[in-house]
């Protein structure tokens, strides 16, 4: 029997779910608060691709993610979320629910509550912004050993860490999009809590570390 972590029943809200994986060694930290955030994926299901956002600047630059960020007060998850596709993206998209992420980093003021938005049309072609630069990528096949693939991606990279690759980066994505990541490509809705030690953020090193940040991980997919 799986136990839910803490934080969690709250988002499940009674929901049937099915535990999808779970890691780590560690017990579930506690945390000061939560703060809410959203982030909003673009998939072109005909040509089987996504939309990331390259981060130009501030916290996590140099990464590739979908387009999101804090919910204001007085705003829904879901204005927020095609609040933020549009500032980060030049878009607007008919975002859909798909998942709930609840994150804590050792030492944050605050852990990440993350409301997750797909959508398969847009309204326009997608724009540099002073924050984004977006870009389409191949999405790998929803069976694929994403962890695999994330360290055949980070040893292929070129010495100037350009990436040449059409497939999504994952190398060079949040380590814990390497869980979830099929259940998004699949469309399956889910929720998950992700436990951080310090300085998470993706950069150059071993790919045999790749999973380093992760000290606790349970992810679990809602069933009807
Ligand atoms: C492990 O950490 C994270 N994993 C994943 N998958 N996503 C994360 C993680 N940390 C942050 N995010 C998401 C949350 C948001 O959707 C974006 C941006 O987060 P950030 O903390 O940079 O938000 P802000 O830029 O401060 O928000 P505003 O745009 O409102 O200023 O990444």
């Amino acid at each position: 029997m799986d136990q839910v972590p803490p934080g969690l029943e709250e988002i499940l809200d009674g929901k049937n779910h099915k535990l999808f994986l779970q890691g780590g060694n560690e017990t579930w930290m506690g945390f000061p608060a939560v703060k809410r955030f959203t982030n909003a994926f673009i998939l072109d299901e005909v040509n089987d691709k996504i939309l990331l956002g390259y981060k130009k600047r501030g916290f996590a630059q140099g990464i590739y993610n979908g387009f999101g960020g804090k919910v204001d007060i007085g705003e829904t998850p879901l204005q927020a979320a095609h609040r933020e596709l549009e500032e980060e993206a030049g878009v607007q998209a008919p975002l859909q629910w798909f998942g709930a992420l609840l994150f804590y980093q050792t030492d944050h003021e605050y852990a990440h509550y993350i409301d997750l938005y797909r959508a398969n049309s847009w309204s326009s072609e997608p724009i540099e912004t002073e924050e984004m630069k977006p870009r389409w990528f191949a999405l790998p096949d929803p069976s694929t050993d994403m962890i695999q693939l994330a360290e055949r991606l980070s040893r292929e990279e070129t010495s100037e860490g350009e990436t040449h690759v059409e497939i999504v980066p994952l190398h060079k994505m949040w380590r814990d999009d390497l869980l979830w990541m099929p259940l998004m490509i699949s469309n399956k809705p889910f929720v998950g809590r992700v436990d951080l030690v310090q300085d998470s953020a993706p950069k150059a090193g071993s790919p045999s570390e790749l999973l380093h940040p992760l000290a606790k991980w349970w992810i679990a997919t809602i069933v009807d």
